[in-house]
C-alpha cells in the first residue's frame, strides 16, 4: 500500500488554557486532494498552522514523510509548500520577476522549473505582466506556482478559493487537482463551503470544535447524496443561467420566468448566494425534496456546516 506523505498523531493544540484542537489523527497520501471541511473557528487554520511549521503542536506529532516536525523539523518541512497567509507579491514587479526573486532565497531552483511551474498553473501568457494588473484568481496561482518552486510533496493552501468569483473558484479547482494528478502531490485545502469540496477533493475530512467528525471519500459520499430538482423565478433570467451554468454545468432549461436545474442540497445555498450577489432578484426558489437523507448532514448530525 502506498505510504501516508503526511501523518498526524493525536495532535492537539491548547492556546490561553483552552484546547482548540482535541487529538487528531489522520494520513494524507500522495496524489490526494484532501479538503479540511468545517465551520467558521472549527481549528482549520490553527492545524494548517502546525502542519506548515508556524505554531507548536501542544502534544502529539506530525510526520512528513516519515520525519517529526518536533524532531527534524528541517527534514520534515521541505517536504511542504504551503499558502496560509497572502503570499507576498510585489505588484511593480512581473510574475516571472517574483519568481525569481524568490527562488533566490532557496538554494539549487534552476530557471526550468520555474518554468514548469508557470505552466502548471497556466500563467505561461500572462507571466511577464506586473503582479498589479493580475486579477485575484492570478495572484492566487502565482502564489501556488511559489509554493511548488522547491518541489514539495504536499501542498497546503488555506482557504484558496477565498475572495475568487465563480470563474476563479473554477479555474483554482481545475489547477489543484492538475497539480495532484501531473506532480503526484497531496494537496490539502480548507474551507467552510461543503459544495465546493465536493468539486475539488477525493476525499474530506470533518473538523468540528477541535475534533474529526469524520473522513469521507467524496466519491462515496456522492453516491449517497440525492441530487435536488431546482426551479427558480429568477429576474434577469439570462444572467442567472449564466451564474447558475458556472456553478452547476450547462444542463438548465428555461420556461416562461423560471429557470430548471438538478443540483446536490449542499450546493443550493451557495447557488443563491451567487446569483443574489451577481444582482439577480428572486422571486421563488422550488426545491423538490428527495426522500433519501443528504449523506453530510447524516455525518455531522443534522447541523449545519456553513
Ligand atoms: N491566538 C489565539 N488566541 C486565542 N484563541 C485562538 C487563537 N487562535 C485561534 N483561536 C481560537 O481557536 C479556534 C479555532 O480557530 P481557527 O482559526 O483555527 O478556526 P478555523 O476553522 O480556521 O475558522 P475560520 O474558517 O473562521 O478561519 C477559534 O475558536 C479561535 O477563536
Amino acid at each position: 500500500m502506498t505510504q501516508p506523505v503526511m501523518q498526524l498523531k493525536e495532535v492537539q493544540k491548547t492556546i490561553k488554557g483552552k484546547p482548540i484542537i482535541k487529538g487528531l489523527d489522520f494520513d494524507i497520501y500522495p496524489g490526494e486532494v484532501f479538503g479540511f471541511l468545517g465551520p467558521n473557528g472549527a481549528g482549520k487554520t490553527t492545524t494548517i498552522r502546525m502542519m506548515v511549521g508556524l505554531m507548536k503542536l501542544t502534544s502529539g506529532d506530525i510526520y512528513i514523510k516519515g520525519n517529526s516536525i518536533i524532531k527534524d523539523y528541517k527534514q520534515a518541512i521541505r517536504h511542504v509548500g504551503g499558502i496560509v497567509e497572502n503570499p507576498e507579491m510585489y505588484p511593480f514587479m512581473s510574475g516571472w520577476k517574483n519568481l525569481i526573486h524568490y527562488s533566490r532565497m532557496i538554494p539549487g531552483i534552476p530557471n526550468e522549473r520555474i518554468k514548469e511551474v508557470v505552466q502548471l498553473v497556466g500563467l505561461e501568457n500572462r507571466v511577464n505582466d506586473k503582479v498589479g494588473k493580475y486579477s485575484l484568481g492570478m495572484r492566487q496561482r502565482l502564489g501556488i506556482a511559489q509554493a511548488l518552486l522547491h518541489n514539495p510533496s504536499i501542498l497546503i493552501l488555506d482557504e484558496p478559493t477565498n475572495g475568487l468569483d465563480p470563474a476563479g473558484i473554477r479555474e483554482i479547482r481545475s489547477y489543484i487537482r492538475r497539480m495532484a494528478a501531473e506532480e503526484n502531490v497531496a494537496v490539502i485545502v480548507s474551507s467552510h463551503i461543503l459544495s465546493e469540496m465536493e468539486m475539488m477533493c477525493d476525499r474530506i475530512g470533518i473538523i468540528k470544535n477541535g475534533e474529526l467528525i469524520t473522513i469521507q471519500s467524496v466519491q462515496e459520499a456522492l453516491k449517497q447524496t440525492e441530487q435536488r430538482e431546482v426551479s427558480m423565478e429568477a429576474n434577469p433570467q439570462q444572467l442567472a443561467t449564466e451564474i447558475v451554468t458556472e456553478l452547476v454545468g450547462d444542463d438548465i432549461s428555461q420556461s416562461g420566468e423560471m429557470i430548471h436545474f438538478v443540483a446536490s442540497r449542499a450546493q443550493i445555498p451557495d447557488i443563491i448566494k451567487h446569483l443574489v450577489n451577481g444582482g439577480v432578484d428572486l422571486y421563488s426558489v422550488d426545491v423538490k425534496r428527495s426522500t433519501l437523507e443528504d449523506a453530510f448532514m447524516d455525518v455531522i448530525g443534522g447541523d449545519s456546516i456553513e
